[in-house]
């Protein structure tokens, strides 16, 4: 069985402006996510991006459509996604505690997955005394304390600066190579789709629509600067591009 399965999902909202319209914002999605496979969702803003993943999060009801996953997925934010009343330690022992995991099984766990992300030296700190990047690593960790093997990302480093986003993609692909997890992760950057990814799904302006899928030919593990000198990446991103807006004469096979 596949990891996420989506089949035919349609999402419409009662219009804002006219109370006999509806706002369609999915329109038809259909999409697998394979058994530990990697794929970004990559559209424009307000495509339908965000709700697509929280109806794969079981956050939100489709008007039509399915979707299945393998576990019970664990779901990151791009903000807000750490209890601000708990210290960093905490907030990554809750998903254990729910579980109700023995205190020194909990204990060693939070130790390796705070090893894991960089954060040890931060463990009885609070989220308004670490920066926003340290955040989103405690967020990830408290993802990987689930014990599903599903994770899906809502744009998780987009609030970030550059520098800080780059290293937590290397820090995430690093993490993730050593998990047995799918993972949806929803992006409006190019350069993280494809820096990222198994797999680009492509969503169309509003409604959103997938109109391509593009295998990423990178090979894993993957070095995300190194990555840029590689002469398919520039091919890649200019695919990406012109499939974004809108360009179908760049439906091409990936330059292999
Ligand atoms: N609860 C809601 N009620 C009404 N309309 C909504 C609701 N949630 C989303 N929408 C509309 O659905 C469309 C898709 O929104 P969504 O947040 O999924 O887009 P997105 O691709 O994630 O955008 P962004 O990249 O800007 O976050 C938008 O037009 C939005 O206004």
């Amino acid at each position: 069985m596949s990891g996420i399965s989506v089949e035919g999902l349609w999402k419409a909202y009662p219009s804002a402006e006219n109370r006999d319209e509806v706002l369609v914002a999915l329109e038809d999605v259909s999409l697998e996510v394979g058994e530990r496979e990697f794929v970004c969702v990559l559209g424009p803003s307000g495509c339908g991006k965000s709700t697509l993943l929280r109806i794969a999060a079981g956050l939100e009801k489709p008007s039509l459509g399915t979707v299945e996953t393998q576990s019970r997925p664990s779901v990151v934010f791009q903000e807000h996604g750490v209890f601000p009343w708990l210290t960093v330690a905490e907030n990554v022992a809750y998903p254990l505690r729910l579980r109700r995991v023995p205190r020194a099984a909990r204990r060693a766990r939070v130790a390796e997955l705070l090893e894991l992300v960089g954060l040890t030296e931060f463990a009885g700190y609070y989220p308004s005394q670490i920066s926003g990047g340290m955040r989103q690593r405690t967020s990830v960790a408290r993802a990987l304390a689930d014990d599903g093997n599903v994770l899906l990302m809502d744009e998780p480093f987009g609030a970030l600066d550059e520098q800080t986003r780059v290293a937590l993609q290397q820090e995430l692909l690093r993490i993730w190579e050593q998990t047995e997890k799918s993972v949806l992760f929803i992006t409006h950057s190019v350069d993280e789709a494809l820096t990222l990814a198994d797999r680009v799904v492509v969503m169309s302006h509003r409604p959103g629509r997938i109109i391509a899928e593009v295998e990423i030919p990178f090979g894993r593990p993957r070095d995300i600067i190194e990555l840029r000198r590689d002469p398919r990446y520039g091919e890649i991103t200019y695919q990406l591009w012109n499939l974004l807006e809108g360009d179908t004469a760049a439906e091409e096979v990936v330059p292999q």
